[in-house]
């Protein structure tokens, strides 16, 4: 699924925290977003799954506009795993999984049979089943966040918004996660703080810096000693990992 921000203003005071984001995105691309605390990662996709309206500009998904759309429409199309998203924590994590089917049902219909294997699917694929029976409320937090995940993924989107899925997550649940969603095959847009997981796993890399794209593109030609040093204010470099041959990036402070 495509996904376009046409000159996107948004905010919460008369400061907006982005400020005209455009970017095109074609559908299959995995786009990372980057960039200091702040600087505007979580506003912008916001923007995507309707929690806050741009001021000016607009965010296609499709051919739809995000927020003409109906309603329904978008919601069975993007699946979210957004920041403080628990909500529910009497339910057990199955149930919370479960709620990823709902766009998919009429106000009175139940889940079928298939539905349910879509559930199970998703609770496996996150290894979320190894706790699906318990309540919300008595998971970690890095278990809690694979249930997100498996709930986003029952709903089996064209477009996947994902605000820092790897939080609170060990580092083989990180890789995993992330290299699950990248196989999927649909487009995925997601708010990333650990630069090395962008660059393994982001297809394009969008570095935001106080609410603008200081820099987009592929992650070798975004991922630059003058993106680290005038984006997030440290040095670094990005050199073969010695093992697969894949980027690994490795920050310092500046030189004083
Ligand atoms: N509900 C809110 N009310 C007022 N200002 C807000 C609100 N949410 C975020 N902001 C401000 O908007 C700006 C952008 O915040 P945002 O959460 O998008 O940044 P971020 O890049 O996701 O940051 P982080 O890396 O810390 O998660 C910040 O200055 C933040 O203080």
């Amino acid at each position: 699924m495509k996904l376009v921000f046409d000159g996107v203003t948004a905010g919460y005071t008369e400061v907006p925290a982005v400020r005209d984001v455009t970017l095109a995105i074609v559908p299959g691309e995995f786009v990372a977003v980057v960039g200091p605390n702040g600087s505007g990662k979580s506003t912008l996709l916001k923007t995507v799954y309707r929690a806050l309206r741009p001021r000016t500009g607009a965010v296609l998904i499709g051919d739809d506009d995000a927020w003409t759309a109906r309603h329904n429409e978008v919601a069975r199309r993007v699946g979210v795993l957004g920041q403080d998203q628990a909500g529910g924590y009497d339910f057990t994590a199955r149930e919370g999984v479960r709620l990823g089917r709902y766009p998919h049902l009429g106000a009175f219909d139940r889940l079928t049979a298939s539905d349910e294997h879509v559930v199970e699917e998703a609770l496996e694929l996150t290894g979320a089943h190894e706790f699906a029976n318990r309540p919300l409320s008595t998971l970690s937090g890095g278990e809690r966040q694979r249930v997100l995940l498996a709930r986003a993924l029952a709903q089996q989107p064209q477009l996947l918004v994902l605000d820092e899925p790897t939080n609170h997550l060990d580092p083989a649940h990180q890789i995993s996660a992330l290299n699950l969603v990248a196989s999927l095959g649909i487009t995925v847009i997601a708010a990333l703080h650990t630069l090395d997981l962008a660059a393994r796993h982001a297809t394009t890399i969008v570095a935001l810096k106080a609410g603008t794209v200081a820099a987009a593109g592929p992650p070798a030609e975004v991922l630059t000693q003058a993106v680290f040093r005038d984006v997030f204010e440290v040095d670094g470099s990005v050199v073969p990992d010695p093992v697969d041959g894949r980027p690994r990036v490795l920050l310092r402070e500046l030189p004083s």
